[in-house]
């Protein structure tokens, strides 16, 4: 192992050596997210503040009946326009075209995408960057099953979810497992949405990705994977939400299957 892979991996956990010049975007999808964005947002800015990181928020609100773009409002006017800045769309339109519209307003050389509901905590973004510059990645996933990703590019502990019910984890586990055995990209956590890209990489990807709800990440992958993008893999608790509902439905369990056949038969 080279020198400088060494040390970047004994720092995984502490701060930066050197500068961090870049910019991180980070996309947040929301739909009836008024109860979490103020603290997501608040956990967002200390993480990026205390690295010394530049960033900008970019919230994807579809039309949410619950408030959540006046929050947004409130939430820009505190932190600065700059920093907060809210996309909202006419209605919910799904996960995967969140990302498309919201990545059209990214002003970062990274761009982050994650859930606004504290499933996915900032705490662990540090930790993403870390290994993404340690190796000069295309790409880091949060994983939160045991990685697939060379001892390298990963860490030995598995991930982990907590909150789900037996219904939830065999959803997920069986996702994960059907595209893994026929698609086999070689990513263990296909389905989570937790992930940093190189801003061209996303764009690049994004534009030949053709799934709308939450199929949407498994195609991303997958589709890196053929393109011959780099991946590391970060362990992350994944939470479930406190307040809230999920929206995953059967309509977007079947939409899954749909998008595994399409690519199996596709790719
Ligand atoms: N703008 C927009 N946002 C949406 C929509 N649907 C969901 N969201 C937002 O997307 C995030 C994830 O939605 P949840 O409803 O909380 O998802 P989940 O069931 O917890 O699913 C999680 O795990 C899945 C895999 O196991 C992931 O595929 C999914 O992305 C997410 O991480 C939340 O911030 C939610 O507000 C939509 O149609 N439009
Ligand atoms: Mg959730």
């Amino acid at each position: 192992m080279n020198p400088f892979e060494s040390n970047a991996s004994v720092n995984m956990q502490g701060n930066f050596n050197t500068p961090n010049t870049h910019k991180y975007s980070v996309i947040l999808p929301t739909y009836n997210e008024r109860k979490n964005l103020p603290i997501i947002v608040w956990l967002l800015a200390r993480v990026f503040e205390e690295n010394q990181l530049a960033w900008e928020i970019i919230v994807v609100d579809d039309a949410s009946p619950d408030g959540t773009q006046e929050v947004a409002h409130q939430l820009a006017a505190v932190y600065g326009q700059d920093k907060i800045i809210l996309k909202p769309r006419a209605g919910k339109l799904g996960l995967g075209t969140a990302y498309i519209h919201g990545l059209n307003f990214c002003t970062g050389d990274f761009v982050i995408i994650m859930d606004a509901d504290f499933s996915h905590h900032p705490k662990f973004i540090p930790q993403f960057i870390r290994l993404q510059q340690a190796h000069n990645l295309d790409i880091v996933t949060g994983t939160r099953y045991s990685s697939h990703a060379t001892p390298r590019l990963s860490e030995a502990r598995p991930g982990g979810v907590h909150g789900w019910d037996l219904k939830r984890k065999l959803v997920s586990r069986g996702a994960n497992f059907l595209a893994d055995t026929v698609l086999n990209p070689g990513v263990s956590d296909l389905t989570g949405s937790f992930r940093l890209y190189r801003l061209p990489v996303l764009r690049h990807i994004i534009t030949l990705t053709q799934s709308k709800g939450y199929v949407f990440q498994m195609e991303m992958m997958v589709r890196a994977r053929a393109l011959g993008y780099s991946v590391g893999e970060i362990p992350i608790t994944f939470v479930d939400r406190i307040f809230g509902q999920s929206k995953l439905g059967a309509d977007e369990i079947v939409g899954y299957a749909k998008g595994v056949w399409s690519l199996f038969v596709g790719v």
